[in-house]
């Protein structure tokens, strides 16, 4: 059951602790709080190791966690569920299916008939720009292409959330750019709320409503920056004065963070 009124992500005092190989328990997490409202554009960004996989894990419900709470729509997660949709930096496309049967690929999971399924997928291709390759295969695309698939792939599903673990890392940068604004484009038809896992502050400040800053051993929320750009975010949007001013504003707030860690690897 889910409640209409509530968040769609709700992340309440949450810790996760991993076990060590040698026995030992590591706090990976402390006490982390974070909403995402309804149709919300929230990006996450942190040094290295601050637990920002580790989070999208526990809400995507593949991860457990040791304390506190996390719900979604209302009702609190206790494994994956079909309201959310995650698509990761690795694409993880199968090799050996065609563009269209991997875009498909989660709707066969959840059962549907494979006409149908492949007129939706088909449609969510169209979408994001390879209604032409669809019988190509994963290998004959390029990085942005594939992870168009894996965004199409997610889409198909019809989630409320979708959760993003860092899905533009692995494109050239120019295609990131076109990537991000067709994100927009797409999230903005929709009533999607989005969870996105980032390391470059531009990406975070041009796609987000609000940009969440962790910081690490252990991973906690340090700052909550609200981008107050408005939409629809365009090239345009990026030569902006304040969009420079939000994206130095958050490179403040990282810059600390980032070179206590250093000082720590030197030591
Ligand atoms: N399976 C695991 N077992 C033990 N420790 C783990 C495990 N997974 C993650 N960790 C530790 O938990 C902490 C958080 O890791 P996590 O991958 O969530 O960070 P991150 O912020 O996503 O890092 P990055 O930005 O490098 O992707 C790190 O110190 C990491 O070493």
């Amino acid at each position: 059951m889910t409640d209409s009124a509530a968040p769609a992500i709700e992340v309440q005092d949450v810790c996760k602790f991993y076990l060590s190989a040698d026995g030992r328990k590591t706090l990976a997490l402390d006490r982390v709080n974070l909403t995402v409202k309804r149709g919300e554009f929230v990006s996450i960004i942190g040094p290295s190791g601050c637990g920002k996989t580790t989070l999208l894990k526990m809400v995507a419900g593949i991860l457990g966690w040791d304390e506190g709470r996390i719900s979604v729509l209302g009702a609190p997660v206790t494994g994956p569920g079909a309201e959310r949709a995650t698509v990761f930096q690795s694409f993880a496309l199968l090799p050996w299916m065609t563009v269209l049967d991997n875009a498909a690929f989660g709707l066969k999971m959840r059962g549907e008939a494979k006409v149908a399924r492949r007129r939706t997928a088909q449609t969510l291709l169209d979408k994001v720009g390879l209604g032409d390759f669809a019988s190509a295969y994963p290998g004959e695309l390029s990085g942005g292409m594939q992870q168009r698939v894996g965004l199409a792939r997610a889409l198909a599903v019809s989630p409320d959330i979708l959760l993003m673990d860092e899905p533009f890392s692995a494109i050239d940068a120019q295609t990131r750019l076109i990537l991000q604004t067709e994100l927009l484009n797409i999230w903005s038809g929709s009533d999607l709320s989005v969870l996105f896992i980032t390391h470059a502050m531009d990406e975070a400040v041009f796609l987000s409503d609000r940009v969440v800053i962790m910081g690490a051993r252990p991973g906690h929320v340090t700052d909550i920056i609200e981008i107050d750009l408005p939409r629809p975010r365009t090239e345009e949007t990026r030569k902006e004065p304040r969009f420079v001013e939000l994206t130095a504003m958050v490179w403040d707030r990282l810059r600390g963070m980032i070179a206590d860690e250093h000082t720590g690897e030197a030591a």
